[in-house]
């Protein structure tokens, strides 16, 4: 039941929301027991756990009637950001297997991440400070949590300033702060006091997204988002694997969406000779095809991603003997990013230490950080539309099959625009369609987003 929940337990908690009676909330159950094929002769065992939001009481408790309703066994981990829950449901799973993924706790996963940033820091200069926005939600408390086992600043580490991490005020989740709000709005919380030249980075609500900035020399305001990070990540891990004498037997690969800007997409496969994977919106479509990789880097642009490394590759990095000295240190980083890197889901904090750990590796600041290559001007916008199912995307979501002939406009006005780039696709969490554009300057990027905009409100209405 575990994996299963892994998923989608908020869906399916939400169904159980909505029951209007016992009877209801029992049928409504052994429909879900069907559907995810858990009906069987073994004892469920569920653990669940929730973020800060409001509704997540409500919903806590609306789970618990069902499961005792059902006499099913279950642990309550409290509050946990989504990515520690993957952690516990693989610990879970993995228990008293070879694959052990962990000690089954909270402190588990400090631990790991822990001991695994240690080893991977070691020998390396400090990092220096770095101030994290936790957008008022969960990632603010356990953030402060894993800080008690990481070495400090001073100690070779890293000094994490924590900001926004009120969560007594559920109206203040996400309210001018937060991964999603920089990444829209392109520019730091008002709330973030950050000297020139200082790395930032910021949370989502339940700790599965991150994006890193910092503000230039020149007042300019520089975003470090999930393609940066799997740009920053693919290219470490290829020089780890080259320096290891393991890149015949590590291939890697990097998993992006049509939202990847077509820079990182260039620098990937031109720069850092890579292969690219584009699938659609939602990580798991992103998380499966890096599965097909020895070591599989995948992130979307808003900054929810990991890393996954196949058992092959686990099997290679364990038991490679080394040649050199420079061979064994190589070794032993690897060794340490596989614990480092939450490979369940995509994890803030674990990606957080990642990001640090290359860093501190490169001797980069953020901005020779931002120099590996330089991004295209791109305009995300939203149009309301009467009915969004009418617009089917396929080819990973770049192309419209239907309203037929939307994207033949499309293609046409595209076509008129240098380096241009763009598409439409019905959201899959909010009621509306999807314009992204990118071109060769910011003027024409706005206009091609504002033109295929207004092709697809012309088909929506
Ligand atoms: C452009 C964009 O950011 N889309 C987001 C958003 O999906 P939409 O299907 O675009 O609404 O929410 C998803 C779930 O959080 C996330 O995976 C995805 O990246």
């Amino acid at each position: 039941m575990g994996e299963m929940l892994e998923s989608s337990w908020e869906a399916h908690a939400t169904t159980l929301a909505n029951a209007t009676s016992d009877e209801d909330l029992l049928r409504l159950y052994h429909k879900l027991e069907t559907d995810l094929k858990i009906k069987g002769e073994t004892q469920a065992q569920v653990i669940f756990a929730r973020d800060t939001r409001a509704s997540g009481s409500r919903l806590v408790a609306c789970l618990v009637d069902a499961l005792e309703a059902t006499g099913t066994e279950f642990t309550d981990y409290k509050i946990l950001t989504t990515p520690q829950l993957h952690y516990l449901v693989r610990c879970v799973n993995t228990k008293g297997t070879q694959q052990e993924y962990g000690e089954v706790s909270e402190k588990g996963y400090y631990e790991k991440l822990g001991a695994a940033f240690r080893q991977a820091m070691k020998h390396k200069k400090s990092t220096g400070n770095i101030t994290v926005d936790c957008a008022n939600g969960v990632g603010g408390p356990k953030l402060r949590e894993l800080i008690k086992y990481l070495p400090s600043g001073d100690e070779g580490g890293v000094t994490i300033k924590v900001v926004n991490d009120d969560v007594h005020k559920p109206e203040n989740l996400n309210l001018q702060c937060g991964a999603d709000f920089v990444k829209t709005n392109q520019r730091a919380p008002p709330s973030s006091k950050a000297a020139t030249l200082e790395r930032c980075a910021s949370l989502d609500g339940d700790a599965d997204r991150l994006i890193y900035y910092f503000i230039d020399s020149s007042s300019k305001f520089c975003l470090l988002d999930g393609d940066r990070i799997a740009t920053l990540a693919a290219s470490f891990l290829g020089d780890l694997g080259r320096q290891s004498g393991l890149s015949e037997k590590l291939k890697i690969g990097v998993v992006q969406t049509a939202y990847a800007n077509g820079a990182s997409t260039r620098y990937i496969t031109e720069n850092l000779g890579l292969p690219v994977i584009c699938t659609a919106t939602g990580v798991k479509h992103l998380h499966h095809a890096a599965a097909r990789f020895d070591i599989g880097v995948y992130f979307e642009a808003n900054g929810h991603g990991t890393v996954l490394f196949s058992p092959a590759a686990l099997k290679h990095i364990a038991t490679h003997e080394p040649q050199s000295p420079a061979q064994h240190d190589a070794l032993e980083t690897l060794q340490a990013l596989t614990d480092l890197i939450n490979q369940t889901v995509g994890d803030a904090l674990s990606d957080l230490l990642l990001v640090e750990v290359i860093l501190a590796h490169k001797s980069w600041s953020p901005k020779e950080w931002n120099n590996t290559y330089v991004d295209l001007p791109n305009r995300l916008v939203k149009v309301e539309v009467a009915d969004r199912n009418i617009f089917r995307a396929v080819d990973a979501e770049r192309k419209l099959e239907a309203p037929e002939g939307a994207q033949v406009r499309i293609d046409e006005l595209v076509g008129k625009y240098k380096a241009g780039r763009s598409f439409a696709r019905a959201s899959g969490t909010e009621d509306a369609v999807r314009v992204y554009a990118e071109a060769a300057t910011r003027g024409e990027a706005d206009d091609l987003a504002n033109k295929v905009a207004q092709i697809v409100k012309s088909f929506g209405t």
